[in-house]
């Protein structure tokens, strides 16, 4: 079957936009992610639109509560159909569990992955919130309880994914923000990586927001970043 390595970000104010891009689109070429801005404007309608053509859809909404409310958000995420849902690792390990358990005893299954240091954000960020550790060392130890407490990946920066490869196994799945072509503005992002050296490094998804849907033509960009990662793989550090 088909994987395409490329996930919209469709990170629009209302549906409109998401469906007209959507429209130019083949679920061969990509995925698409619905986070919090699309999803709070326009609802689970939709994530039905969009899995009707044919796609399948990361739900980007980033639980992050105590445990019980985290694994009855993922239940209702699950319930939805979606490809892939997210939590934040920085819950804790008995919030991963709960929304570990919450997704196996659904009737539909999504990949449930966790994130673990925001791709915005750098070395002094971790400082301000009063955290010693590397951006390295705080995504290792997130990215290891997240897979020790039954999760299927995490989402990281493409910077870390030769050594969660390493270290978490050539299964775990890598998801990576902070994708920018070469010369693309960096926008709000710290952490980046182009698309290629982001799949040789490891990673196992490209997230992709502003460089597609703000391209003057974003099929052609789309179509153009899959192009240079054909045959990219991981290559062992
Ligand atoms: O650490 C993270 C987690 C999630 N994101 C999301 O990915 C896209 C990136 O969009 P760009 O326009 O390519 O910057 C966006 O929806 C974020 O919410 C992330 O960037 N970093």
């Amino acid at each position: 079957m088909n994987d395409p390595k490329i996930i919209i970000a469709l990170d629009y104010a209302e549906a409109a936009p998401a469906l007209a891009l959507a429209d130019r689109l083949q679920p061969s070429q990509c995925r698409l992610k619905v986070g919090k801005e699309l999803f709070t404007a326009t609802g689970p309608a939709l994530l039905e639109q969009l899995m009707k053509r044919g796609f399948e859809i990361f739900l980007d909404l980033k639980f992050h509560d105590i445990p019980n409310t985290t694994a009855q958000a993922c239940k209702a995420a699950a319930s939805l159909g979606v490809w892939m849902v997210n939590v934040h690792a920085l819950g804790g390990r008995k919030m991963l569990e709960a929304a570990r358990e919450a997704v196996a005893n659904s009737a539909h299954q999504p990949k449930l992955i966790a994130v673990t240091m925001l791709t915005s954000m750098a070395q002094e960020d971790l400082a301000d919130i009063g955290i010693a550790a590397t951006p390295a060392e705080m995504v290792l130890r997130l990215a290891t309880l997240a897979r020790d407490s039954g999760l299927d990946g995490v989402v990281c920066s493409a910077q870390e994914a030769a050594m969660l490869r390493q270290r978490c196994g050539s299964e775990f799945c890598l998801v990576t923000p902070g994708i920018r072509p070469a010369q693309a503005s960096l926008d709000d992002q710290s952490r980046v990586m182009t698309p290629q050296a982001a799949l040789q490094a490891g990673s196992s998804y490209l997230v992709i927001g502003r460089p597609i849907t703000k391209a003057a033509d974003p099929l052609q960009a789309l179509l153009a970043i899959n192009q240079e990662i054909v045959g990219a793989r991981f290559i062992a550090p």
